[in-house]
């Protein structure tokens, strides 16, 4: 899997060199390539912003200097197969089920946009070459798209097979298809007994089809506490 980051700060991308995708890159699951944004512009101030049309506060991205990224990056043939990530606050909110597709891409290219966003051209070029995603992290606003581009970093290459060193522990974990779209259930380990807080004793009975038991009601006691919305879903199992 090839990943590219298009920014104006690509060292927001140094981090990944040390996390598992760091790992996962030395391994070579993963290629990661981030591209300065400025280096497709063409003036003294490798200006990449100008005030948007029909008024309104703040600055939007030009397009010409992601056109000319695109070209050199991803070239000027239409291919499906290339995965091109917006993140933006009117982004479809992203999901592990869409980490899970995206993790079997084998191209993907974060674009990420500054000050009040991107032209909506660039958008548009791209959905006629690619597959586009506009996606966003949650209901709060961020500065810019590379948070959000990191964090859909990881949520997607730890599903690439092989690089999780025990993929059983995927199947447990909250939202993943083997917890019914629950939320995983709370996790204890030594010592038994720590400040005065011990670990459930149903946890070290040995016995486990009551911790099976023990572990599913919590997981549908968290859900309908933290997110109801999930338990009316399909594969949560609780209605
Ligand atoms: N994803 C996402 C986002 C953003 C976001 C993304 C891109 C830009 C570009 C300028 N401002 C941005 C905010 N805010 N909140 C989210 N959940």
């Amino acid at each position: 899997m090839r990943l590219d980051y298009l920014s104006i700060f690509p060292a927001y991308f140094d981090v990944l060199d040390i996390s598992l995708v760091g790992k996962a890159a030395i391994n070579g699951l993963v290629e990661i390539h981030a591209h300065d944004l400025r280096d497709w512009t063409h003036d003294r101030h490798r200006t990449v912003d100008d005030t948007p049309c029909g008024g309104g506060a703040g600055m939007v991205m030009k397009p010409d200097p992601w056109g000319e990224a695109f070209d050199e990056i991803i070239g000027t043939e239409s291919d499906p197969s290339v995965h091109v990530i917006f993140p933006a606050p009117s982004g479809t909110p992203f999901t592990q089920s869409a980490a899970a597709e995206l993790s079997s891409a084998q191209r993907i290219v974060f674009c990420c946009g500054r000050y009040e966003g991107i032209d909506h051209r660039v958008i548009d070029y791209a959905r006629s070459m690619w597959t586009v995603h506009e996606v966003s992290l949650g209901d709060y606003v961020l500065n810019g798209g590379e948070v959000a581009a990191l964090a859909i970093t990881e949520a997607v290459v730890r599903l690439v097979p092989g690089f999780m060193g025990n993929p059983e522990s995927l199947a447990e974990e909250s939202f993943s298809a083997g917890q019914d779209g629950l939320l995983e259930y709370p996790l204890f380990t030594r010592p038994v007994s720590w400040r005065g807080l011990d670990v459930p004793e149903v946890l070290m009975s040995g016995h486990h089809g009551r911790i099976a038991s023990w572990r599913r009601d919590e997981s549908v006691r968290l859900t309908r506490e933290r997110r109801p919305d999930l338990t009316d879903s399909d594969s949560s199992g609780i209605h």
